[in-house]
């Protein structure tokens, strides 16, 4: 059942206390709730889902954030790659966490990229071949909202048809999706088509699955996972609630073991412990997770004491090997003859009619959240490569039929294109570290964007891939001219500068709880996710990647928390 305040509780112990209501933390609820003898609550900081109606309509995503009722507010550290920038850093708080607020953009990342994690743990189970089950577990492949023809644009026999996400192609023809395609064709060596971003191969240009069903609805881990079990008697939702500490009241095998929670409606409020019988699981996500483990004592002893708090644990990882994908948008103005994003975005009443499209029909320019087709590339040049491998990408392309930028505002007048381009495979890495021991504090991010000059070479190379693109005959009479200051004569250093000004975030932070193999010093979770020197205690979140993977990270963490349902439930069962 679903609660708003501790004292509503039916019970002040369960076997399993999951820390988030998140994206991998509502997959844990529903496996582990499926065994009835397992008593389980979710303690979530954030609102119901349901409680505004943007976050069902995938066009309307980018309004569920930064600085809404449905984020946490975060701002970046001052960073480096970027002039000194300090970059707005929204994560999901409500049911579902950035489940229910993301772009919905669904890839899996490649082959190499899972391999990469197998041999990096010792552990097998992470590989490409071993996690695709749990890929195709957690989720369902259905029509498009508008149910055009399919075929030739995803190969349906490496999807899931059962699963509870629902995952669909764009809904909406865009003016823009020929030309890209067409690129494909003029293009071949340098932008080969690829039916299926999702087969462990990746590269090319495809179309995008996005988490949104055949009704035009946001698929999300709260409408997917929670909200089908919330009514079994062995699981507790409780909503508008902080934990702002895990803590460990005795020893077992010599380790701390930790056996409660304590939580907190507000800054001021009483705090209240909750006992885990048989475990305490963290899906509090890339930032929060290791904010919380260092208010629990768990962390590097120096930082720790700096800030008040008694080490518990001395883990020097927690909060380091933070990796991000900068994300820099370019425009050009077009001459187009279609509904541009751009008009929308200037005129009420026809967002208005889109609106009201969606509510009675479920499609129209509203179901599709946007940016049809992605490119996943290789730099070339003389850039290095953090990749995982052949198969994985160190570039992104996403092409937008309108303005986009998440550092500024649309201009008044005009129609343009955007390419949004991202390092995917960044060399370099950042931290979550505490501002101080207030649990209501927002901690130190530093997601180091751009910061290590290589992620810089391969960011300038993909902009200048993108212009290349545009090169091809299909975009002559439509892409007018460029609506920035770069042009394809601009010299590296221009575009450097450029990318400095205006690189944001993907919203992609990953692996800052790492995991590496038992036996190493290295890491913060054993392969099996269990907090290492600590008993009673598991991270299962995006945090927990021992490198980010070259791809959206959503489909990547539900698949990592399908398997940890397993885990889990083979230590119990
Ligand atoms: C704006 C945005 C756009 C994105 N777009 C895409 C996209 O298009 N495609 C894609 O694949 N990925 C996208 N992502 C990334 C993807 O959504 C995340 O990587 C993924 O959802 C993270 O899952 P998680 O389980 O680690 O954390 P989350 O889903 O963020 O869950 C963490 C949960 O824990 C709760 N919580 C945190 N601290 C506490 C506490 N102390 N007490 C109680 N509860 C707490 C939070 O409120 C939240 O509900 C986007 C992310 C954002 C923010």
């Amino acid at each position: 059942a679903l609660h708003t305040a501790p004292s509503q509780l039916s019970r002040t112990e369960y076997d399993f206390v999951i820390v988030g209501a998140g994206t991998a933390g509502n997959v844990l609820a529903n496996r582990l709730s499926e065994e009835s003898s397992f008593t389980v609550l979710v303690v979530e900081a954030g609102i119901p889902n349901s409680a505004v109606v943007a976050d069902e309509v995938p066009y309307l995503a980018s309004t569920l954030f930064p600085n809404t009722p449905l984020t946490w507010n975060y701002t970046t550290a001052s960073q480096s790659g970027l002039n000194g920038r300090e970059i707005t850093y929204p994560r999901g708080r409500a049911l579902g966490g950035s489940s229910t607020i993301n772009l919905q953009a669904w890839t899996r990342a490649s082959r190499d990229d899972w391999d990469r994690f197998a041999n990096f743990t010792g552990d097998s189970g992470w590989s490409w071949d071993e996690i695709f089950p749990y890929m195709i577990k957690s989720e369902s492949l259905v029509q498009p909202p508008d149910h055009h023809n399919t075929s030739g644009a995803i190969v349906p026999s490496l999807h899931g048809t059962t699963g509870p996400v629902q995952i669909s192609l764009g809904g909406f023809p865009m003016e823009t999706d020929q030309r890209v395609l067409n690129t494909t064709q003029e293009l071949p060596e340098e932008f080969p088509f690829n039916e299926d971003m999702n087969s462990g191969s990746p590269l090319g240009i495809g179309w995008l699955p996005f988490s949104v069903d055949t009704q035009g609805k946001r698929s999300s881990s709260a409408t997917a996972y929670l909200q089908p079990i919330i009514s079994r008697p062995n699981v507790d939702v409780l909503v508008m609630t902080q934990v702002t500490q895990i803590i460990a009241s005795g020893t077992v095998n010599g380790l701390p073991h930790f056996d409660a929670i304590q939580v907190a409606q507000s800054r001021t409020s009483s705090r209240m412990q909750i006992m885990a019988k048989k475990e305490v699981i963290l899906s509090a996500g890339a930032v929060n997770s290791p904010l919380l483990l260092q208010l629990s004592g768990i962390g590097n002893p120096a930082t720790l004491r700096a800030v008040g708090i008694k080490p518990i644990v001395e883990l020097n990882d927690v909060g380091q090997n933070l990796a991000d994908h900068p994300f820099l948008t370019v425009q050009w103005s077009v001459d187009s003859t279609a509904e541009t994003t751009d008009l929308i975005a200037r005129n009420a009443t026809l967002a208005n009619q889109l609106l009201q499209e969606w509510e009675t029909t479920g499609t129209g320019r509203y179901c599709d959240p946007g940016s049809n087709q992605v490119a996943w590339l290789k730099a070339g040049g003389d850039t290095q490569d953090a990749s995982a491998g052949p198969t994985a990408a160190q570039i992104e392309l996403m092409f937008f039929d309108g303005f986009v930028s998440l550092v500024q505002g649309i201009p008044a007048t005009g129609d343009f294109f955007t390419v949004g381009v991202a390092v995917s495979s960044p060399f370099s890495r950042g931290s979550i570290t505490l501002a101080s021991n207030d649990p209501f504090d927002s901690p130190v991010i530093d997601p180091g964007l751009l910061s290590d000059s290589r992620d810089m070479s391969v960011m300038v190379q993909a902009v200048k891939m993108a212009m290349q693109m545009l090169q091809a005959s299909t975009w002559d009479g439509y892409i007018l001219k460029p609506a920035t200051e770069l042009s394809p004569t601009s010299s590296d250093a221009e575009i450097a500068n450029f990318a400095r000004n205006f690189t944001s975030t993907e919203f992609h932070p990953a692996g800052s709880l790492r995991m590496a193999p038992s036996s190493s010093q290295e890491g913060v979770v054993n392969p099996n996710l269990q907090v290492k020197g600590a008993s009673g205690l598991r991270v299962v979140d995006a945090s927990v990647f021992p490198f980010i993977p070259a791809g959206h990270l959503q489909a990547c963490v539900y698949a990592v928390a399908e398997r940890a349902g397993d885990l889990i439930k083979q230590d119990w069962l």
